[in-house]
């Protein structure tokens, strides 16, 4: 008989998705988490074709390829999902997920709605989470305050956000909305959210 116990175990903690509009605070979240849980979670480091910001590293924050590169991996069969946002390629390669699962570590995807949509399909079985800004107006604002945009950028940002807040009503969707008002309140509610998995991989980290 199988021992389904025995086997969830195996599989190690569930990833966890966060998804919502561009400048919703995903990334803010993310790094929160993986500052104060070291040893917990890892970051699964998407590919993207958008250039490098001010600050962030290759390899780290992204790995930066060109499109012809990106569009060979994808025909090889490496991502488990891709997708075209704000006129850039972006995607989850198979091997950025295998790298923090082989640590044990609750793996993070920060992701959009293709992306969500796409993991559905697959056997990771993440815990979905949606960050979502307290209103349009106030993503606008932290969205041109964060100075990375185009105006272009930003309005196909803003556009994808409209479309983005419509779905997540979706039933069934996501496992958890969170308002993204106050940071440490956010911050809270998904640790709370997240507590279960977090408690798994310290147990198996004191053991
Ligand atoms: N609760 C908050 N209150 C005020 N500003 C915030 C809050 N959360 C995040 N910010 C700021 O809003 C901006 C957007 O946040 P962040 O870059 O984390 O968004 P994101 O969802 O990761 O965006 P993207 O999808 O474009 O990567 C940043 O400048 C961040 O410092
Ligand atoms: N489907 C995927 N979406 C991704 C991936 N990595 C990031 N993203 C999403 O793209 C937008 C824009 O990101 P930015 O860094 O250019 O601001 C944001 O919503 C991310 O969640 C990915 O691998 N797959």
């Amino acid at each position: 008989m199988r021992d389904y116990t025995k086997e969830k175990a195996m599989a190690g903690p569930r990833p966890v998705v966060l998804s919502g509009p561009s400048g919703a605070g995903k990334s803010t979240l993310a790094k929160k988490l993986l500052e104060e849980y070291k040893g917990i979670f890892g970051f699964s480091v998407s590919h993207t074709t958008r250039n490098p910001r001010s600050g962030e590293e290759n390899g780290k924050d992204y790995h930066y390829v060109t499109r012809e590169v990106m569009q060979d991996s994808i025909d090889k069969g490496e991502f488990i999902e891709s997708a075209v946002f704000s006129g850039n390629m972006y995607g989850t390669s198979k091997a950025s997920v295998q790298a923090v699962k082989d640590k044990n570590l609750i793996c993070i995807l920060d992701i959009d709605m293709q992306g969500v949509r796409a993991v559905k399909t697959t056997d990771l079985n993440p815990i979905y989470v949606y960050i979502q800004p307290p209103s349009l107006t106030i993503l606008e604002k932290r969205l041109r305050d964060r100075k990375t945009e185009s105006e272009e950028s930003l309005q196909k940002r803003l556009e994808a956000a409209q479309v983005d807040m419509e779905i997540c009503k979706e039933p069934g969707i996501f496992d958890i909305i969170i308002v993204n008002d106050d940071l440490d309140n956010a911050y809270a509610k998904l640790k709370q959210a997240l507590i279960e998995e977090i408690e798994k991989v310290q147990k198996i980290n004191s053991s």
